[in-house]
C-alpha cells in the first residue's frame, strides 16, 4: 500500500521560462501533476505546449530550445539536472505527438524495445498487462506497426510508453486525426489504468472539451503564459472558457462511454 503523498510527490513546475534563440515560448508557467491526477494543458495553437513537454522530457536542445529559469521536480528531484534517458527512468514518460511508432518493426518489437535493460525481465508481464488495457492489439502483435489503423498507433504509441514503468504518462495529442469513438475508448482505458496504477496523466490537447471531459485539473496557455487553471469541471462551465475555447469542440458522442473498439 502507498503510504500517504506529499506535496514533494509527483510532477511540479513552477517559474519555467523558456527561449528559442533568444525569442521568449514559456513566460513563467507553473503547474503540477500530483500521484494519479489527470491534468490537462491546452490552449492554441504557438501556446507553448509542445515547449513545456519538451522541457519535461529534457530535450528543449534538440530544438535549439533553452530553459532559462524555473524548476522541475519530480518526486523532490530536480529534473532539471536530468538527461532525457534519466527522466524516462524516474518515472516520466511521453507518448508523442503523431505517435512515433516503428513502422517497420511488429508490434511485439515496437514494445520490446521499448522495455528498459534493467526490466527485461519483466518484458512479458509488461507487454501482458499493457495488452490487458488495449485488448485490440492482442491479435496484431505480429503485424508491422505501419499496417495498423490510426487508432491502434496511439493505442500501440501509450502501451509503448507503458513499457518503461511510468509514474507520470504525458500524451501530445491524443485525439490527432481519431474519430471521436476512438478517442473516448482509449481514454476510458486511461482511467482503468490510473485506477490500477495511480500513474499521474498529463494530457496535451488541442480539443478543449475532450481534455476537460476527462482531466480533474486543466491549466490553459495562451501566449506561453497560463492563462486559466482550475478544476476541469469548473472550467467546463467557465462562460470565459467556454466562450473562447469550446465554441468549435468535438461533441462527446452520447453512446462514447459504451463503445468497444477492436
Ligand atoms: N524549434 C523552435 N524554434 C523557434 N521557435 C519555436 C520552436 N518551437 C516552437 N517555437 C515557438 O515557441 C512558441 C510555442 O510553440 P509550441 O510549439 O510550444 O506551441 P504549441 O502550443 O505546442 O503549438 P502547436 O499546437 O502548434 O504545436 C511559438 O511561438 C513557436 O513559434
Amino acid at each position: 500500500m502507498a503510504g500517504r503523498s506529499t506535496d514533494d510527490d509527483g510532477l511540479t513546475v513552477t517559474d519555467l521560462v523558456v527561449e528559442y534563440s533568444g525569442a521568449r515560448a514559456l513566460d513563467g508557467i507553473s503547474l503540477r501533476v500530483a500521484p494519479g491526477q489527470r491534468v490537462a494543458l491546452m490552449g492554441p495553437n504557438g501556446a507553448g505546449k509542445s515547449t513545456t513537454i519538451r522541457a519535461l522530457s529534457r530535450v528543449l536542445d534538440l530544438y535549439r530550445g533553452r530553459a532559462v529559469s524555473g524548476t522541475i521536480r519530480f518526486d523532490g528531484r530536480n529534473v532539471g539536472a536530468m538527461s532525457p534517458q534519466e527522466v524516462v527512468r524516474a518515472g516520466i514518460a511521453h507518448v508523442p505527438e503523431g505517435r512515433k511508432i516503428f513502422s517497420e518493426l511488429t508490434v511485439r518489437e515496437n514494445l520490446k524495445v521499448a522495455v528498459p535493460r534493467a526490466a527485461r525481465g519483466s518484458a512479458g508481464d509488461r507487454i501482458e498487462q499493457a495488452l490487458s488495457l488495449f485488448p485490440a492489439l492482442r491479435g496484431r502483435l505480429d503485424m508491422q506497426g505501419g499496417w495498423l489503423s490510426g487508432g491502434e498507433q496511439q493505442m500501440l504509441a501509450i502501451c509503448r510508453a507503458l513499457m518503461t514503468g511510468p509514474r507520470v504518462l504525458m500524451i501530445d495529442e491524443l485525439s490527432l486525426g481519431l474519430a471521436p469513438k476512438v478517442v473516448y475508448w482509449i481514454v476510458e482505458q486511461l482511467e482503468v489504468l490510473r485506477r490500477d496504477t495511480h500513474v499521474g496523466v498529463l494530457l496535451v490537447e488541442q480539443n478543449a472539451r475532450l481534455a476537460l471531459k476527462f482531466s480533474d485539473y486543466a491549466y490553459v496557455l495562451e501566449n506561453g503564459r497560463i492563462a486559466y487553471s482550475g478544476d476541469s469541471d469548473a472550467l467546463l462551465h467557465d462562460p470565459e472558457v467556454e466562450s473562447r475555447y469550446l465554441g468549435g469542440g468535438q461533441a462527446v458522442p452520447a453512446d462514447a462511454r459504451r463503445t468497444e473498439v477492436g
